[in-house]
């Protein structure tokens, strides 16, 4: 197949700008054709060299958002309802395995993001569907956007999901109601489209995600309030729970806290409450897939990259590590405690657990709030992808419209209500979804595309660099299968206790 040449580079619309501002001063479109020629290849074209510093510069975007900032996009890009079922997965392998697989995720992740910043340093231009094209022309672009577009609206879904849940639950307890009413406020649709019209819409407009920094910022603090809630209540809340020594993951609807006092000499208790190193059981299957939904940022990276003020390579491998280590940390610590309040009763969402406790305690009324906030807050950063992805598979060459740029974030978010609405039974499809998209966005995408990108007189085909690459790739692939199979195993069996917001 013919690689595209990078004639395509100059044509794109980072963030809305066109052409303008797109090419390094004094090169001209024709220069740009090369970029994969070693000679003409300073990182591709689409760079200046910076008279001081021996660091590429980007010119296809001037960007203005700071580090700091930066941070806090990425680390809300991978923040999100995936810290929810962690406890779950560490139910399922026991704190040792959990904590190893957890780290292997972490460091793959930063691993796949260091091959994308380094593609995108070839091609010139930081938008993934772009390395696609490069590399295996337009199936190879069209894949990218597509596994984007998937795994973005699976992830906005499940966020929406839990705000239709939840919120009717937070003003219930809030007007001290003891039975849910009729009423409006209290109907999850109504309340999933008046957040979506009132706080996601007028973020989701935004015309670049720097703006979003401030939010960003906020939704994280919420999500260090849940943290420490869960620590705490690790320490308040009794173990056993009644139902708990009765059936670990049965039904929950009519349980009694009893005192901690009263069943402390029973050796089941005992039992039930010490916690398990090391576990393999048939629920195992889906820890891998909760991880790497939970570490997905890729779709986000080369935006914020984009965006970044005086972008270097470097700085955008420091602020993606950066991410990932305070990610890495919070995801361990909620899933540790999360998982020695409850053991093996913690169910795959570890706010309906709290909510069996005592649905009107005030700190798990704050913590549900707070999660709320932190997930609503992230849609408009998850959504910011996906509107390039599609700006990019059908309009390419166009200069930015205000008018297009509205439709596609009301189309989408009008299309992710309706699903939540009219099909919540249908995320379960994102299961599918989830194990297809992540893995190929985490691993495969930035492998394969990375091997096709640098150049041979580079990095010969054999040199360590590209086999590592090709060896990522094959273990996306075999976890990906892996995945897959388990969930079909699971489905055929009809033993599915796996949560609808992975
Ligand atoms: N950004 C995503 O696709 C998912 C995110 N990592 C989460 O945990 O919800």
């Amino acid at each position: 197949m013919e690689i595209p040449r990078q004639a395509e580079m100059v044509e794109l619309v980072p963030n809305g700008k066109h052409l303008e501002g797109l090419l390094p001063v004094g090169v001209s479109t024709t220069n740009t054709q090369r970029a994969e020629d070693p000679q003409h290849c300073a990182e591709g074209k689409g760079f200046l060299q910076k008279s001081s510093s021996k660091e590429p510069h980007f010119t296809d975007f001037e960007g203005k958002t700071s580090f700091g900032m930066s941070v806090f996009n990425l680390s809300n890009a991978i923040m999100g309802s995936g810290i929810l079922g962690l406890a779950y997965a560490m139910a399922n392998t026991g704190i040792i395995l959990f904590l190893f697989l957890l780290t292997a995720v972490a460091l793959l992740s930063s691993y796949s993001i260091h091959l994308l910043l380094k593609s995108s340093g070839i091609v010139g231009i930081r938008a993934y569907e772009q390395l696609g094209y490069r590399a295996f022309g337009t199936p190879g672009k069209l894949a990218a956007a597509l596994a984007i577009t998937l795994q973005n609206i699976g992830a906005m879904s499940s966020y929406l999901y839990i705000i239709k849940s939840e919120l009717p639950l937070v003003i219930q307890t809030f007007l001290n109601l003891e039975k849910p009413t009729s009423v409006w406020y209290m109907d999850g649709n109504y309340l999933v489209i008046l957040v979506s019209v009132t706080i996601i819409l007028p973020l989701a407009l935004m015309r670049q995600l720097g703006y979003l920094g401030y939010s960003s910022g906020f939704s994280l603090s919420c999500m260090v309030f849940f943290l420490i809630a869960v620590i705490y209540k690790k320490f308040q809340v009794p173990c056993p729970l009644a139902h708990n020594l009765a059936n670990a993951t049965g039904n929950l609807s009519h349980m009694v806290v009893l005192e901690k006092a009263q069943l402390q000499d029973e050796p089941e208790a005992a039992a039930f409450c010490s916690p398990s190193y090391f576990t393999l059981n048939s629920q195992t299957a889906y820890t891998i897939p909760i991880m790497a939904f939970a570490f997905v940022c890729h779709p986000e990276v080369l935006p914020i990259y984009t965006e970044l003020k005086d972008p270097s390579k470097k700085k955008m491998q420091h602020i993606s590590n950066l991410s990932i280590a305070v990610m890495y940390v919070m995801y361990f610590l909620a899933a540790l405690f999360g998982y020695l309040t409850f053991y093996d009763g913690v169910e795959s969402e570890l706010l309906h657990t709290y909510s069996k406790v005592d649905p009107f305690d005030v700190l798990i009324l704050c913590v549900r709030v707070a999660v709320l906030i932190a997930v609503t807050l992230t849609v408009p950063i998850v959504l910011f992808p996906v509107r390039r992805a599609i700006q990019q598979m059908l309009f390419q060459n166009q200069e930015f419209s205000w008018l297009r740029h509205v439709i596609i974030a009301t189309g989408l978010l009008t299309c992710i209500n309706l699903l939540v609405i009219f099909a919540p039974n249908i995320l379960g499809i994102f299961g599918i979804i989830g194990a297809t998209s992540a893995p190929c966005l985490i691993f495969i995408f930035p492998a394969i595309f990375y091997f096709r990108i640098m150049p041979t007189e580079k990095e010969p085909a054999r040199s360590i660099p590209k086999i590592l690459a090709l060896c990522f790739a094959a273990v996306g692939f075999l976890l990906m299968t892996m995945s897959l199979s388990f969930i079909i195993i699971d489905w055929v069996s009809g033993t599915s206790q796996h949560g609808g917001h992975h």
